[in-house]
């Protein structure tokens, strides 16, 4: 079976944080967009966040017949999904909300339209048990922003069919991203289960008294939140067991993955650590409204994207290298 890869027209499910993203992303790229989200006032949401992110798009570079204005809002999954050629959803994290919803929308979508979901880490082969067409169905997992941040994982469930993997690649390719297949289908995926183990730690040590919000925040983006940005944790890694490499590197920091360093488990969610949580954050965030970081943080994401994009040119090597 073929599936639509040149796509005129993208429809988003849920305009969310996500969905929002999406549907920036495919405007900026020239593209058609039919959106529907069932909350009151979604609509008036989805078009303020579009504005908030449009000047970063602007910046980035606007593909020919870019418009905010080519967004039709719509009133149901049907008409939102009927002449779409790429179907991307991006509804609340429940497995029964998306079961459901992707019954509705693969019986009312083109049989060879890819659908694709947002999912963290959801199980595609659970949540897409039900849709008609199956062999379409892929997780595309991406990032905030996703209108700036490259990276989507792809990830097939039990019935998706390989081509259908490597038209999703295709796809979201001509949308400028940069596609990682996720070869086994495993939850939480590559990128959120490293996020995820990142996280428990920040909140171990919040709740047992050893930092702060801005200092764990400080002890990423002054270190190795840095160099993540060009290089990973095993190339960097590498190059810190010096000219002996990788090898001298696990000889002599190996022993210390056996010591407490991490508590792995989750700590419980008590009221007093998300208190510590959101009070720490608040204090970080003072006056600034969430559109206003949002333009700071797409204006130093551009600048970073742009010099390590100019300096791996330097180094003769591709953006994707
Ligand atoms: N927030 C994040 O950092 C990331 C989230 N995701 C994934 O994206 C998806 C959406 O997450 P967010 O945008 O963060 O959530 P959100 O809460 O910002 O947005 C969810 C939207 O879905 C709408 N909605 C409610 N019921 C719905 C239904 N039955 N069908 C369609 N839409 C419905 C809501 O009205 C809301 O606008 C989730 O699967 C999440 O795991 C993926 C990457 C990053
Ligand atoms: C917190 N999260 C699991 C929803 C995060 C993601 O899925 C990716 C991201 O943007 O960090």
């Amino acid at each position: 079976m073929s599936f639509i890869t040149d796509i005129k027209t993208f429809a988003a499910l849920g305009s969310g944080v996500i969905g929002s993203g999406w549907v920036a992303r495919a405007l900026a790229n020239g593209l058609d967009v039919v959106a529907w989200d069932p909350a009151p006032g979604a609509e008036q949401a989805l078009r303020k966040r579009i504005a908030n992110a449009w000047p970063a798009l602007e910046k980035q570079g606007l593909k020919p017949g870019a418009s905010q204005s080519r967004l039709r809002f719509v009133a149901t999954i049907e008409e939102c999904v009927r002449d779409a050629d790429f179907i991307q959803e991006s509804a609340p994290e429940r497995l029964d909300l998306k079961l459901d919803l992707h019954g509705r929308i693969s019986a009312a979508a083109k049989p060879n339209a890819l659908i694709g979901s947002s999912t963290s880490g959801l199980l595609p082969s659970e949540f897409y048990e039900s849709s008609t067409h199956p062999e379409r169905c892929i997780v595309g997992h991406p990032f905030n922003p996703v209108y700036l941040l490259p990276l989507v994982e792809i990830v097939g469930g039990r019935n998706t069919s390989p081509q259908a993997i490597e038209a999703a690649r295709q796809v979201y390719a001509s949308l400028g991203m940069q596609p990682l297949h996720v070869r086994k289908e495993v939850p939480g995926f590559i990128a959120d289960r490293l996020l995820e183990a990142l996280w428990r730690e920040a909140l171990h040590l919040v709740n047992d008294g050893v930092a702060t919000t801005g200092e764990i925040d400080d002890a990423i983006r002054f270190g190795a939140g840095l160099r993540w940005s060009f290089m990973g944790t095993f190339l960097t890694y590498t190059l810190a067991g010096g000219d002996a490499g990788m090898r001298h590197f696990m000889a002599q920091f190996g022993p210390a993955l056996q010591l407490p360093w991490t508590y792995l488990p989750a700590p419980e969610l008590t009221e007093e650590l998300i208190d510590a949580v959101v009070d720490g954050t608040s204090e970080q965030r003072g006056e600034r409204s969430i559109a206003s970081l949002e333009r700071y943080r797409d204006d130093c994401l551009l600048a970073v994207l742009d010099a390590v994009k100019t300096t791996k040119a330097r180094h003769g090597l591709n953006f994707s290298d």
